[in-house]
């Protein structure tokens, strides 16, 4: 992560008064073959990816895999060594940060700190040239869009983290930016106040539908909350790209399965078909059927993606899809119990609903899946 200062958002403060005056209909974000490098390393490698109007799209990825490097790029902070930015149908790749009508909120909140909250959020208005009556009827609006609208006139240094996030989103929308790009955040938030501000965003987008958004995170549940679609970052690429429910329930390598949601993933071989869109396969001395979603040709050797919460109690006699394992631990976490297991060799996580009496340590569990909740993943290709 790079930290993102208050003159980096001084410089998206629009300059234009006459085409920042109103949005009217979203636009798209477009990355054509986007690429970044420092000093000789390429950290971004030939991103094309479209962002439409509306929509949200979460990147997500472990630490240095580009997403602030993409999200930067689209700002104009950071200059493309190949490649086109397009927002709307305007080429924005040789322009300046102001002139490319985005509003910008990052994890630091960047507010002014010699600035009430109102001058604070007049600041882009006053840089495009509004008129005083214009300023003085949008302030409120955006004040009152974030609950904010009885600290207009404190100081940022009087403000809460929270509320000085919600000061920073009503900044970035003062001017009515075509789009918005937002930089974790919430990562600088508690838990709690993370929650709210999750639901906010979402509200707030509820009420703004023709925003368009780049949202950088950590958090996969931000990510799964508030995207249309999700894209996961490795290495400076895009490893994989979906609608975020489908990229969830469907992962199209280990990788994404392991980042999007927690998973167990079981080596399964001998995969043979039936039925449309499912497959068989042997876990041992099991046979399982699961979601062949990524149509993996039979006899593949494969991965099994078993989410802990779709992991059940069979109980007696014969149920499909069931596996017998042995209780490794028992976790209480207040509003589940945490399960894991050793079946076959390998560890399975179980998180179910909590229990007046849990399995005890070194129990024979049987627990089963159903197959529309478990899918098959290829196994990633080797990296070199
Ligand atoms: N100004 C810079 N000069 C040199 N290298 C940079 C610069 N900015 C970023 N990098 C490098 O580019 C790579 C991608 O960085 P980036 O900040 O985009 O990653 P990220 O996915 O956002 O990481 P994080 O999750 O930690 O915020 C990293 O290896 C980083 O060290």
């Amino acid at each position: 992560m790079v930290d993102i200062t208050a003159q980096e958002i001084e410089r998206c403060a629009p300059l234009d008064g006459v085409r920042t005056a109103s949005r009217t209909s979203g636009s798209r974000i477009g990355f054509e073959d986007v690429s970044v490098a420092y000093g000789g390393l390429t950290v971004l490698k030939s991103l094309t990816l479209t962002v439409h109007p509306g929509e949200i799209v979460a990147l997500i990825g472990p630490s240095g895999s580009g997403k602030t490097t993409a999200l930067r790029v689209v700002a104009g902070f950071v200059r493309p060594s190949s490649g086109r930015i397009m927002i709307g149908d305007r080429d924005v790749t040789d322009l300046a940060p102001y002139d490319r009508q985005i509003g910008m909120v990052v994890q630091n909140y960047a507010l002014f700190p010699h600035m009430r909250v109102e001058d604070n959020v007049a600041f882009g208005l006053q840089a495009q040239g509004a008129p005083r009556d214009v300023i003085r009827q949008r302030v409120p609006e955006c004040l009152a869009m974030v609950g904010m609208s009885a600290y207009g006139k404190r100081y940022p240094r009087e403000l809460s983290g929270g509320q000085q996030q919600r000061v920073a989103i009503a900044r970035a929308l003062a001017p009515k930016p075509q789009v918005l790009l937002l930089d974790e955040p919430l990562s600088a938030l508690d838990t709690q106040i993370r929650r709210a501000m999750i639901d906010e965003i979402a509200k707030l987008h509820h009420d703004l539908p023709d925003l368009t958004v780049l949202y950088v995170t950590h958090d996969q549940t931000e990510a799964l909350t508030l995207a249309n679609h999700i894209g996961i970052m490795r290495d400076g690429e895009m490893q994989a790209f979906g609608e975020a429910q489908a990229l969830f329930r469907h992962p199209p390598t280990r990788f994404a399965a392991e980042f999007l949601g927690r998973a167990n993933l079981l080596s399964v071989g001998g995969l043979t078909a039936a039925g449309p869109g499912e497959a068989r396969v042997r876990f041992g001395g099991a046979e399982l059927l699961a979601r062949n979603p990524h149509n993996l040709p039979e006899g593949r050797d494969c991965l099994l993606c078993v989410r802990p919460h779709h992991m059940r109690f069979a109980g007696e006699g014969a149920v499909a899809n069931a596996l017998t394992g042995v209780v490794q631990s028992v976790q209480w976490q207040g509003d589940v119990h945490n399960i894991t297991l050793t079946a076959e060799g390998e560890s399975l996580r179980m998180t179910c609903v909590p229990m007046a009496v849990p399995p005890a340590l070194g129990d024979q569990l049987r627990v089963c899946f159903d197959p529309s909740e478990v899918t098959l993943v290829p196994e990633d290709a080797p990296r070199g």
